[in-house]
């Protein structure tokens, strides 16, 4: 492709031939993944596989040095920055949860909609039927309808994790990324978690999870990449995966 060039795909998010460099050593090496929309992707690896600067690279946080990254087709991310690609409809949730421990659950979720907070702030704001709406579909969707006037600060861990991913589903993004989401949960947490995530795929977003419990992956039941040196070493169901000799060797078998 030229320079001037965009590629069209009909995939939701493309990376063909990407590589990352910081000062010399080559984080990602020539990575290449196609998501088609409505997919849900498993990426597992090993520590420093470059499963992170990938969501960065996505993200528009790191920008690469060769290869292309286009998003819902025709979108070309590696020429836009990180504020312009959040609003592109591109929602990541980090390992940590973030939310306002001092606001209700409810009032976390007003705050993540794309309402003007001048506006918000305001005696006279009233939120519309469509938002209101929108919350009480999101809460359902979460299974925290009966908290919603709970202080966010007083959730189980588990419970932030889900609050902060509806925080990103009141955004309504098309992609989403989500870091390690089950890290630091309970069994009951973490079957709970595959769930919501199965259910929030069923409603056409795009989700890429990274994650190294390897149960709570079994669980998705989607397809998974193995990242090892920045690029791709086993890709396909994840009984394929697991059997693979090379993912044994440098990841299931350590
Ligand atoms: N800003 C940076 N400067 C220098 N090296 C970096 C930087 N960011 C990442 N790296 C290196 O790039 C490699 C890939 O890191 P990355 O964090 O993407 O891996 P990861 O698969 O997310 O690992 P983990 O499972 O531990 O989170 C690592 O060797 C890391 O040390």
């Amino acid at each position: 492709m030229s320079l001037l060039e965009t590629r069209t795909t009909s995939a939701m998010l493309y990376l063909d031939g990407v590589h990352v460099s910081f000062d010399g050593f080559h984080a990602i090496n020539n990575l290449s993944l196609t998501l088609e929309p409505g997919e849900m992707r498993a990426i597992i690896g090993p520590n420093g596989a470059g499963k992170t600067t990938m969501m960065d690279i996505i993200t528009g946080k790191t920008k690469p040095d060769k290869g292309e990254v286009v998003f819902d087709g025709t979108v070309d991310l590696t020429k836009l920055d990180e504020t312009r690609i959040a609003t592109l409809g591109i929602g990541r949730k980090f390992q940590k949860p973030t939310v306002f421990e001092s606001q209700t659950i409810e009032d976390n979720l007003l705050l993540a909609l794309n309402v003007d907070h001048r506006v918000r702030g305001t005696l006279f704001w009233r939120r519309s039927e469509p938002e209101s709406k929108r919350i009480d579909r999101v809460l359902e969707i979460i299974k925290l309808g009966d908290a919603r006037d709970r202080l966010a600060g007083s959730l189980s861990h588990g419970q932030k994790q889900w609050l902060e991913i509806g925080m990103l589903l009141a955004q309504d993004p098309k992609l989403l990324l989500v870091d390690e989401p089950v890290a630091g949960m309970t069994d009951v947490e973490t079957h709970q978690t595959a769930e919501l995530l199965k259910e929030i795929n069923s409603h056409d977003k795009t989700v890429v999870v990274v994650e190294h419990d390897m149960t709570f992956v079994r669980e998705l039941g989607v397809k998974v990449t193995c990242l090892h040196e920045g690029t791709v070493l086993a890709e396909g169901s994840i009984d394929d995966v697991s059997a693979n000799e090379r993912v044994v060797e440098v990841y299931l078998g350590r």
